[in-house]
């Protein structure tokens, strides 16, 4: 399978490419940067370290969605709704890592699935995505005498916030409580804020070195506390998941999925 990297040059694209490098089923199509980039024309083994693999990094985004069989996207949110519809008009698989992006995104990504097969993770990794099974499991089963507060920390160069791992823990504890995220959403407090508000979920983002990503979701009652935590050491878990998911992809027929379907983790209704 011919697989392409949206964002090639990047933390996850160089991650990308090595995997991809030592996978025996997909092979490295292309990868996209901005035009200005410095990267342009670059090697992308040589850019990931690896050595030459005689593909280069290019700004060309319709010749890779005509090209590749699967396209893995971790760029900016900006890319989200055109790659979405490049996909579609391709019949290109589209598997989107992005975080910070919003409902309209959202929506793109499910216009797309009508015609191509669309794969959205704010985390690749299958510890994460078991992790928000659990807390689906748990908000449901303990009920809102239990506050919920989710605390994530992540290196210093990330630029949004908070996490897509944390808004995916948010929305598995809103489901296990049958209600929606953004009506219970506190992300941010700062001065003033009043007491906390009974029900809602709370979000806290660290930034600081290196760390690759880290979040607990704690639920905090009287006298007793559960946190469930999950720690990443490595940006090779989320690679993986996003190559398994291409992979899986190939198989299916159009629709807009998530992790929790490529890893077969989909709650039944
Ligand atoms: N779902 C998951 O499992 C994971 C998701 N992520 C998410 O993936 C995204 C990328 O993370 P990371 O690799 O650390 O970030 P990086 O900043 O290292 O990489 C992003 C790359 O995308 C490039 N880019 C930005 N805009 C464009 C554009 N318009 N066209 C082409 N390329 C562009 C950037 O170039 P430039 O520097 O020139 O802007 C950069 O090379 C983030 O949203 C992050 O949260 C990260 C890890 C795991
Ligand atoms: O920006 C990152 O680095 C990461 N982003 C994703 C997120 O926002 O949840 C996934 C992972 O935590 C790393």
């Amino acid at each position: 399978m011919q697989v392409a990297l949206l964002g090639a040059a990047g933390r996850m694209g160089q991650a990308l490419t090595r995997i991809i490098r030592d996978s025996d089923e997909a092979e490295l199509f292309g990868g996209l940067e901005r035009s200005d980039s410095p990267h342009i024309g670059q090697d992308m083994g040589e850019l990931a370290g690896i050595g030459p693999l005689g593909v280069r990094v290019e700004a060309d985004a319709e010749a890779i969605f005509a090209g590749a069989d699967a396209v893995i996207d971790f760029s900016t949110p900006a890319l989200t709704a055109p790659s979405a519809e490049r996909a579609a008009r391709h019949g290109t698989a589209y598997i989107v890592g992005t975080s910070g992006i919003g409902p309209d995104d959202i929506a793109a990504l499910q216009a797309a699935g009508e015609r191509t097969v669309v794969v959205q993770g704010y985390n690749m990794s299958l510890g994460v995505n078991l992790v928000a099974a659990l807390v689906r499991q748990v908000a449901a089963a303990l009920g809102p005498d239990f506050d919920i507060e989710i605390v994530e920390m992540h290196h210093r160069m990330k630029v949004d916030a908070p996490s897509g791992t944390a808004v995916l823990f948010g929305e598995a504890a809103a489901e296990g409580r049958r209600v929606a995220l953004p009506e219970v959403r506190d992300s941010g407090r700062d001065g003033i804020t009043g007491k906390r508000v009974p029900g809602h979920i709370g979000f806290a983002a660290l930034r600081g070195g290196n760390v690759v990503g880290e979040h607990t979701v704690l639920f905090a009652g009287e006298d007793e506390r559960i946190e469930l935590t999950h720690r990443a050491g490595n940006r090779d878990i989320f690679a993986r998941g996003a190559v398994r998911a291409c992979l899986w992809a190939s198989n299916q027929s159009p629709g807009f999925y998530t992790m929790a379907d490529v890893l077969g983790l989909r709650r039944p209704d």
